[in-house]
């Protein structure tokens, strides 16, 4: 392997380290109480709600596994991505159309649970995904000859509404922990999609949840992949905090965005090594 192009040199204060910490990790959720073929208590179903509520406000991140996604729809992508000019378009195109509509059903499950957790309606966020923006990202992140000066992805928020990342089994995802700002890995868990709530989710939730800090490590001798699928509105979407989650007491945090706007200044700056933040919606944040 060659020199490292300087551009990939993270700043020192930016740089992984070289051991991390496991620990508990993220939430493991468990979403067998809502696969439709199974009978589901009363107690059952608002301890899932709850967990998903708990794993919003502390993570901003967790997993879940029993989420009813074909193991094959997954399986499949995944092989069109790494043997990516073996297939044809046409192919790779019905893979990806198929793997969408599995996240887009997931995603609309996650959002009731995330809608049930802040005692709205299970379909209040339904209606802004009409003509939504989402989209699949293949990842591929190459052995990389000096890991503990780079990183595959620089610390990030995730704009849109709601993540759904499959990640295989080489691991390098890290969250920033809420309680005291250490960065964490996400254990590589078979069949486990990760979850993260996105700025959108965050301002509509006027900040009982919060869009929290990522980055991805990479290693020195195998490659990674990852499929993160963008749960995002219509590009014309003004996002705000709900009605119903402000009031006299609890007013408004911020102020309302064009999500096209937001996304279209976001998508030139996002990945690169920034020395200043670039657009945040705290931009957007109403001084108290
Ligand atoms: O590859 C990953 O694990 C995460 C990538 C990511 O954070 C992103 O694409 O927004
Ligand atoms: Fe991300």
């Amino acid at each position: 392997m060659g020199e490292v192009d300087p551009a990939f040199i993270q700043e020192p204060e930016h740089r992984p380290k070289v051991s991390y910490i496991e620990g508990k990790g993220v939430p493991l959720i468990d979403l067998s109480p809502i696969l439709s073929s199974n009978n589901v208590s009363a107690i059952e179903f608002e301890g899932l709600v709850k967990e998903v509520g708990d794993a919003c406000k502390c993570w901003g991140f967790f997993q879940v596994i029993n989420h009813g996604v074909p193991l094959e729809k997954r399986e499949k992508i995944d092989d069109a991505s790494r043997k990516f000019f073996a297939q044809s378009l046409e192919e790779k195109r019905k893979t990806c159309q198929d793997y969408g509509q599995e996240m887009v059903k997931l995603a609309y499950k996650l959002l009731e649970l995330i809608a049930l957790s802040l005692d709205l309606p299970a379909d209040r966020f339904h209606g802004f995904f009409k003509d939504q923006t989402s989209f699949i990202r293949l990842n591929h992140y190459p052995p990389c000859p000096t890991p503990e000066l780079a990183l595959g992805v620089g610390r990030h928020k995730d704009a849109g509404a709601l993540t759904i990342l499959a990640q295989d089994d080489v691991g390098g995802l890290e969250v920033k922990q809420k309680t005291d700002g250490e960065w964490v890995r996400v254990k590589p868990t078979p069949d486990a999609y990760i979850i993260n709530v996105g700025d959108i989710i965050q301002v509509w939730s006027n900040d009982t949840y919060e869009s929290v800090e990522h980055r991805v490590i990479v290693n020195s001798e195998r490659e990674r992949y990852s499929y993160p699928f963008f749960l995002l509105p219509p590009l014309s979407t003004m996002v705000e905090p709900l009605e119903e989650l402000t009031n006299k007491k609890n007013p408004a945090k911020y102020r309302a965005y064009n999500w096209g706007e937001f996304i279209s200044h976001r998508s030139q700056s996002n990945f690169q090594k920034q020395k200043v933040e670039n657009l945040q919606i705290s931009d957007f944040k109403i001084s108290e």
